[in-house]
């Protein structure tokens, strides 16, 4: 099955409202609209830019689509702070975040509340691109499979084959986000490959054949054609490189299978 390629700009807690249209904006200007035959490209910036993300997309007819860094479990009510997934879906976003490890380890997010924001996500047809990882204690004991699949069950038990046919994984090993230290191609690829095998267990080869299952950890045009060529690895989960639009907008053309 061809899984098309997904290129995700996860912002982190980086540009305010205004900074957010004029970044959208150069993208989709250092992007021409053939490559989004080839890729989908999202952003994913903070909650309070997604209106003004909203209005620059839908008022210029942009195919870049976005959506939210988490959401709350819960649907509506007594949860100050939290964002409900029904205002996500309102606002239009296509995606959200689930169990990113910076939440998993700066708000001790469990795999159960990882799973429980997931099931909010498609309770609101988003799609949750739910993450995972190894530190590098797991990485230097040489057990990061066994790591990340066990992560990977926690996240998603439960879901039934439907359910995870509407989800994207992304494998972010925690040394290599935001530190340069980029995974080899290969490295990657044995981490993927391992999740798509698990997804097979938990929804069937079919539903694990369309799944797209994105790497992140210092993703750069420099290093996204090597990654993404490897037979798992479906796209990425940018952060740093995700910031500055004509880097996003040539390594996205790069996913797509050629360079602007
Ligand atoms: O955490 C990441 C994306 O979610 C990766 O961040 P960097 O690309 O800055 O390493």
């Amino acid at each position: 099955m061809s899984r098309k390629p997904l290129i995700a700009g996860n912002w982190k807690m980086n540009l305010n409202h205004l900074e957010a249209i004029a970044v959208v904006q150069k993208l989709a200007f250092a992007l021409p609209e053939k490559y989004f035959a080839h890729v989908d490209v999202t952003v994913i910036p903070p909650f309070t830019d997604l209106r003004s993300v909203q209005t620059a997309v839908d008022g210029d007819g942009l195919l870049i689509t976005y959506g939210a860094q988490d959401v709350s479990p819960y649907d509506s009510g007594a949860y100050t702070g939290d964002i409900s997934g029904a205002f996500l879906a309102k606002l239009g976003c296509t995606f959200v975040v689930v169990g990113h490890s910076e939440r998993r380890t700066i708000h001790g997010e469990s795999d159960e509340i990882v799973l429980a924001k997931t099931k909010a996500a498609l309770r609101h047809g988003l799609t949750p691109i739910v993450c995972i990882g190894e530190g590098l204690e797991i990485r230097e004991q040489g057990t990061q499979v066994a790591y990340n699949v066990a992560q990977l069950e926690g996240s998603l038990a439960g879901l039934t084959a439907d359910e995870l046919a509407k989800i994207v994984i992304a494998y972010e090993p925690v040394w290599a986000i935001g530190t340069g230290k980029v995974a080899t191609p290969a490295d990657a690829q044995e981490v993927c490959a391992a999740v798509r095998a698990s997804l097979a267990e938990l929804g069937g080869a079919d539903v694990a054949a369309g799944i797209r299952i994105l790497y992140g950890g210092s993703v750069s045009s420099k290093n996204v054609g090597e990654i993404v060529a490897q037979s798992d690895v479906d796209g990425a989960l940018v952060g740093g490189a995700s910031l500055k639009p004509e880097e996003f907008a040539a390594l996205s053309a790069i996913a797509a299978g050629g360079p602007l």
